[in-house]
């Protein structure tokens, strides 16, 4: 599991934490951390020199890690500069970095901020690691002068150096000639000291221009940005420096990792049959889309379910049994269903059908997992329940879209109007909670992170998908995958008499998500566990992972990469034994 903390809880936790042990000597952890991230790095370049490395320094502890941090790289015979931009920087880092032979470059400040950003862009020219040390846990609002232009001027450079690589790489059909590994690498990669310089949001939002790592390695325990998106679009890979902080608080999100999936699966014994591995129900599919259903019942099956009953129209019906003859059409007993992929709102029939399924969920306190269609007609369907309330083990999986078109209409956004999907995207934990909040239900709002939150519960957040899984039919997928989990879960508490509970299915859910995020990276050609936060100096440089690894999939890749996925998480959790 990865636990992230409020900063400021972070902050009490080092401020206990240097009472006892002398700053300085805890700051030389962090830059070690650092220069020894960097130095990784550029051992994978395979560079002929030694390498270049470049600090941005500003005026706080953020600065003083960097200025240690180049330091020890400049004992190790790698060139460095450190780019002073502020009046006061850390002194005993500005002496220890000018006795290791740091070049200590000191633009001056009282000019423009497009000069002084002149400065920093010639001197992080042709550098291979800069080192971002403007603002760490003390930074406050969006970024001011002159660090907003510097950065701004410093992407840029960034930008161009990649498109330059571009061209290299789109001549080589002609050439013949390969970009070799170092060749490849050649854009300077930005290692974050602790948290991007510009990324400042406790909830994962970000507020004006901001410094994209490669690598970010965060001191004492993880902050909300490196897990909450959007920030978490910037961070990278990010590794965690162990300051050895103790912190007793709640976390402000986790994610589950491999082993946690592991431990929450539900694996068959001798004495389970189909019906104690938990029968899923699925309605979706139209005569408009007749395969969404496909997808549902096969992802659903392939995740385990003992059993997947399918109700749909006669053209769906047909397409789905031909698919997944393991399939069963008729009516009966379900532990939970899956309303609304491919439904359409004008197809009066299978709405009813999905009203009817959905009340008998809800007299009987099954969980229900509500999609696409089931969402569009959240008023006819809901207005049927008893008070007119969906029930804690429902699960809402909307994407943004979906999400803002929810919220509207239940009047959660200002008095001004309702909430765009723009405003969703740009502060996706604020809305899944409030969308939680008006339904009472678990809300997986899905993008390249999803997140997982039911009332009063700590989030989940899953960031494993690739972007290639943002392709049509993937949500379906995810859908399918949902409901034979809740089946399942829904099936071991009737088997231990024990009432299913919000939170727990809350944790299998998230655990379904990592599922189809690992499936997705499977089917793509990526290793499994998508490079997290893990001890800063286990990590092998080889381990960033580039934006663009991997290849397109189909959403039916995705499903059948979902047993390996499974198998992957089980071999990762705790051995068990019959009895
Ligand atoms: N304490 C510990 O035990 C350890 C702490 N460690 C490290 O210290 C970091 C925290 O250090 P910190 O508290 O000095 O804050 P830091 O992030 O450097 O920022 C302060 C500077 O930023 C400035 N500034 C603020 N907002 C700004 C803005 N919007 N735009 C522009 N400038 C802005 C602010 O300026 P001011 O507002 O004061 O004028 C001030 O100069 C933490 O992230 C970790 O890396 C490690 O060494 C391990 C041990
Ligand atoms: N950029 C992305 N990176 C990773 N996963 C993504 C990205 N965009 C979308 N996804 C995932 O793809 C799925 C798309 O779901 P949805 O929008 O409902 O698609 P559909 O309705 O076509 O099935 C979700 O699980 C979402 O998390």
């Amino acid at each position: 599991m990865i636990s992230a903390f409020d900063t400021a809880t972070i902050r009490q936790a080092e401020y206990d934490l240097v009472a006892h042990a002398p700053l300085d000597h805890v700051m030389k952890k962090a830059a070690g951390a650092v220069a020894e991230t960097c130095a990784q790095l550029i051992a994978a370049r395979d560079l002929a020199r030694a390498g270049r490395v470049v600090a941005l320094v500003g005026g706080g502890d953020n600065g003083g890690d960097a200025l240690y941090a180049v330091a020890m790289l400049a004992r190790s015979a790698i060139e460095c500069d450190a780019v002073i931009l502020h009046a006061e920087p850390h002194p005993r880092g500005c002496q220890a970095a000018e006795d290791a032979g740091v070049h200590l470059v000191r633009p001056d400040l009282s000019r423009s901020p497009r000069a002084v950003a002149q400065a920093v862009a010639r001197t992080v020219i042709g550098c291979d690691v800069i080192i971002d040390g403007l603002v760490g846990t003390g930074g406050r609002g969006a970024l001011r002068e002159p660090f907003a232009t510097v950065v701004t001027l410093v992407r840029a450079g960034l930008a161009d150096a990649g498109d330059r690589l571009g061209r290299t790489r789109r001549q080589s059909p002609q050439t013949g000639h390969r970009p070799g590994t170092s060749e490849r690498s050649r854009r300077p990669l930005v290692v974050a000291v602790d948290t991007p310089s510009g990324l400042g949001g406790e909830d994962g939002s970000v507020a004006g221009v901001h410094l994209p790592a490669d690598v970010t390695v965060t001191m004492g325990a993880l902050k909300p940005q490196a897990v909450l998106p959007p920030a978490s679009y910037s961070v990278g890979q990010v590794r965690l420096c162990d300051l050895g902080v103790t912190i007793s608080t709640p976390e402000r999100a986790r994610s589950l990792g491999a082993g946690d999936v592991g431990c929450a699966w539900s694996v068959p014994g001798p004495s389970d049959h189909k019906y104690t591995r938990g029968v899923a129900q699925v309605v979706a599919g139209s005569t408009e889309y007749p395969f969404t259903g496909v997808m549902c019942v096969e992802a659903a099956a392939r995740t385990g379910a003992g059993m997947v009953r399918y109700s749909g129209p006669a053209e769906a019906s047909l397409a789905v049994l031909s698919r997944v003859p393991e399939a069963v059409g008729a009516p009966g007993r379900f532990q939970a269903c899956l309303l609304g992929p491919g439904l359409s709102e004008r197809d009066d029939a299978r709405i009813e059908q999905a009203g009817e399924l959905m009340r008998t969920a809800h007299a009987a306190n099954l969980p229900m997992v509500l999609d696409a269609g089931a969402l569009r007609a959240w008023r006819r369907l809901v207005s049927q329940l008893p008070g007119g309330e969906i029930g804690p083990l429902a699960v809402l999986t909307p994407h943004a879209g979906e999400a803002a078109m929810l919220l509207t209409h239940l009047g959660a956004g200002s008095q001004r109007g309702g909430i765009s999907r723009a405003e969703v995207e740009a502060e996706p934990l604020r809305w899944a909670t409030r969308l939680t909040e008006c339904t009472g239900a678990i809300v997986v709002l899905k993008g390249a992170a999803t997140l997982i939150v039911a009332p009063g519960e700590i989030p989940y957040v899953q960031h494993q998908a690739p972007a290639w899984a943002g392709t049509a039919g993937s949500g379906d997928v995810l859908a399918g995958i949902l409901v034979a989990v809740a089946a399942a879960a829904q099936a071991q508490s009737e088997q231990a008499g024990a009432e299913l509970t919000q939170a727990d299915l809350a944790r299998r859910i998230a655990a379904g998500v990592w599922v189809h995020g690992t499936a997705a990276r499977l089917a793509a050609g990526l290793r499994p566990d998508r490079p997290a936060a893990v001890d800063a100096l286990s990590v092998q440089a080889e381990d960033v992972e580039p934006i663009g690894a991997g290849a397109p999939i189909i959403a039916t890749d995705i499903i059948a990469a979902v047993p390996q996925a499974i198998r992957h998480a089980l071999a990762a959790g705790p051995l068990r034994y019959a009895g």
